[in-house]
């Protein structure tokens, strides 16, 4: 074998950790047993063959990229379906793929059947009955049939309650017509829809005797199962090219009177019975399951992205040197410039709060299945409360600092080779979907609303909502990190009982509730995104306080910087609400600013070290920019040679254009 020849800034770089770069990545995996799986199932997938792109995907057509992605993905889940073989609970299995990113070294965009992974499967456990899973879960677990999620439509996505497919019980024939009375409101975006999946959960409005009984879930066969054509009554297509997604193979979808049998309306939460009753599900709410689980796995895929793309940030700011700022000296690698530590490092603690923040989510998560699971409803709200203000907040902060790493890595940061501009894709299209992050911004606002009315009552407020009983009293500044997590607690409780006092204003001079709403509801998205920062703070600070205790001192040392780093980013971020609700002053603030400068001389020689423990390999980086040996500049070169317009020196525009427009013939 051929030793790799590595950077020597970057070598330099990695003999001046002072902290065991291994343990931390068991620490980011949720435990050694996981580095080991994850590392494992990378080394076997990552080895097969035809599963890593010669072309890169960016080169190709439209059609050539689905028909790529789809052959890859083929190779690909057939080695996933034989690890989710072994019986491990859902639980451990999310433990184990906590950190899998392998789906980013076989596709620079996203897969075609990510969609049915991520919503059709965990659909069909939430929504099914018990029959009905073992027959649905097994084909769908066994690839015999692949499924989507088809819930928006043209003229809907947002309110759900407006969707417009319709589902009439027929009880003579014992089956459901589904029908698409209006261009509206044919279903648009379900990703694999187009051409890649045969089935689908399809959310639909129930009629039966010609009552509207809400949206409930329906497992319909799209095509037919030997030829792939879509079935009589079924209109089927793609939607289209998009900013990014474009393996995702989104579609749309229309029925013409399609009938299906009664047992395909989805009925563990509500059920139809043969004469036509309804038996109605003891929450509503409890159809929409599916989207809360997606959420929290965005949280957990947002602090993947984050980890990828500041890898390739800092990496290649350890290789470019550039400018001269003392003379007769080398020009500085970029990642001494104090501007750019504050581009990164701030991305790299992100991510472990993100991280962290995940893995207490999906704990609270599992737990209220649990809870689910035995007919006890109390806490689903405040799960959906949570995860309404962490989605959105996780989604765009990835987006924004996503486009941090890019700009960090100049005009190379441009190139689809850096791999970032992909990522930003994937990121912001993460604000849309699963909720528009306004919108769900407004839901938490529900939530923190009703709670406060609990609170004028004098009734205890429970979890995440209990440090909303504190005083609305201003605020002593005191500078010590714990304290900062807790004054964003208080910043919260202002912001959330100023929004209160704005709506009730205007809801006294005469508007209805929802007039009032409107006119409050940017005070009502900035209190929930208020409380958000609160929780990710808090969360970040007292895990982080928890796990570490048993950490090597050095490690536990570093992280704990990266805490402060972040505690006091989000201070200054947020200095206009210090300066409102506490009693902060200019000497405060300029000495949190040198402490932010202290902090990042003191992360500066860990740098490489943090970003190589999140531990991905090249091929799952998939960047000319970020590779292990740093070799960014023959990688830059390499992939450039990989365009199709440096096959041949003259193209022939030259000739059928260019040469006679010159000459002035043209
Ligand atoms: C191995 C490989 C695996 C690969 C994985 C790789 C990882 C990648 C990550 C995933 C990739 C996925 C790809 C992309 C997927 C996108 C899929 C979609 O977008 S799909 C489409 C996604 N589409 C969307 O997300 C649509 C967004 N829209 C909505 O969710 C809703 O319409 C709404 C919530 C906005 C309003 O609903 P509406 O019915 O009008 O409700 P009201 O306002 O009237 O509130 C009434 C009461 O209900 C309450 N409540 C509400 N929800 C919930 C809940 N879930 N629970 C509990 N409660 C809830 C609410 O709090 C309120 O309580 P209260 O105050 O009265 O006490
Ligand atoms: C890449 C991608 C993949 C997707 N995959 C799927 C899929 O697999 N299956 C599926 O069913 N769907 C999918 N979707 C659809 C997605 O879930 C919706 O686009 C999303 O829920 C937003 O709804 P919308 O498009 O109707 O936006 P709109 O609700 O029309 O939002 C437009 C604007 O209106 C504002 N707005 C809307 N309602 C309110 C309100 N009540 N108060 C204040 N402002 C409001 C929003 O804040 C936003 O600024 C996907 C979307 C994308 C981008």
């Amino acid at each position: 074998m051929v030793a790799m020849k590595i950077n020597e800034d970057l070598q330099k770089e990695r003999s001046k950790y002072n902290f065991d770069v291994e343990e931390l990545t068991n620490f980011l995996d949720w435990g050694p047993q996981y580095t080991l799986r994850r590392r494992n199932l990378e080394q076997k997938v990552l080895n097969v063959k035809g599963l890593l792109d010669d072309i890169p995907e960016e080169y190709l057509s439209h059609k050539e990229k689905y028909e790529n992605a789809v052959r890859k993905a083929v190779l690909y889940y057939r080695i996933l379906q034989k690890e989710n073989h072994s019986n491990i609970s859902d639980e451990e299995k999310t433990r184990a793929n906590f950190r899998n990113m392998i789906s980013s070294a076989v596709f620079r965009d996203n897969s075609p059947f990510s969609l049915h992974y991520s919503m059709f499967i965990p659909t069909i456990k939430g929504q099914a009955t018990e029959e009905q899973k073992a027959y649905w879960l097994k084909r769908a677990n066994n690839m015999e049939i692949i499924g989507t999620y088809a819930q928006t439509e043209l003229g809907h996505g947002t309110f759900i309650r407006g969707l417009e497919t319709q589902a009439t019980y027929d009880p003579e024939t014992e089956e459901f017509i589904l029908y698409s009375p209006t261009l509206s409101s044919y279903k648009w975006w379900p990703g694999s829809l187009a051409h890649t999946s045969n089935y689908c959960v399809v959310m639909a409005r129930l009629f039966i005797k010609g009552k509207s009984h809400g949206i409930h879930p329906f497992m319909v066969q799209l095509r037919d199962e030997e030829t792939h054509m879509p079935l009589p009554g079924i209109k089927l297509g793609e939607i289209g090219a998009k900013l990014g997604f474009n393996n995702v193979n989104n579609g749309f979808l229309g029925f013409e009177n399609y009938r299906i049998p009664r047992d395909r309306m989805l009925m563990k939460n509500a059920q139809v019975l043969k004469d036509g009753t309804l038996i109605a599900a003891t929450n509503s709410k409890l159809t929409y399951g599916t989207m809360v689980f997606v959420r929290v796995l965005i949280v957990n895929n947002m602090a993947n992205l984050l980890a990828k793309a500041v890898t390739i940030a800092v990496r290649y700011s350890a290789v470019r040197r550039q400018s001269q700022p003392k003379p007769n000296e080398p020009e500085p690698q970029i990642l001494d410039y104090i501007t750019q530590q504050h581009k990164l490092f701030i991305t790299i603690a992100t991510s472990h709060a993100f991280y962290i923040n995940a893995m207490w989510l999906w704990e609270i998560y599992f737990n209220v299945n649990k809870d689910l699971g035995a007919g006890k409803l109390e806490n689903l709200p405040e799960l959906h409360a949570i995860a309404c203000c962490l989605k959105p907040i996780s989604t765009s902060d990835t987006t924004v600092l996503i486009e941090r790493c890019r700009l960090a890595c100049g005009g190379h940061g441009y190139m689809l080779s850096s791999n970032l501009p992909q990522m930003y894709g994937l990121a912001t299209a993460a604000c849309t979907y699963e909720g528009e992050n306004t919108v769900l911004l407004l839901q938490a606002a529900r939530a923190l609303v009703k709670a406060w009315s609990v609170r004028v009552e004098g009734k205890p407020l429970k979890g995440t909502m209990a440090y909303l009983a504190g005083t609305t009293a201003p605020k002593k500044w005191d500078s010590s990190v714990d304290s900062i997590v807790k004054i964003f607690q208080d910043v919260a409780i202002r912001k959330v009982s100023g929004a209160v006092e704005t709506l009730k204003d205007y809801q006294k001079s005469g508007l209805s509730l929802e007039d009032a709403w409107n006119k409050a509801s940017v005070c009502l998205t900035a209190a929930s995104e208020a409380h958000g920062r609160a929780i990710l703070l808090s969360v970040y600070k007292s895990e982080m306080d928890k796990r570490t205790a048993s950490l090597s001192s050095s490690l536990k040392k570093v992280l704990l910087q990266l805490v402060e780093l972040y505690v006091i980013y989000w201070a200054l971020e947020k200095v206009s609400d210090l300066l409102l609700y506490t009693s902060i002053t200019e000497k405060d603030i300029t000495e949190l600013q040198r402490r932010y400068i202290g902090l990042m001389e003191k992360i500066r020689p860990n740098a490489v070290g943090l970003v190589d423990a999140f531990d991905f390999r090249d091929e799952i980086l998939n960047s000319a920019l970020g590779a292990y040996d740093g070799r960014a500049y023959e990688r830059l070169m390499e992939e450039a040679m990989k365009s199709p317009l440096n096959v041949e020196p003259v193209n022939e525009t030259f000739h059928k254009y260019l040469k006679p427009f010159m000459l002035g013939k043209l």
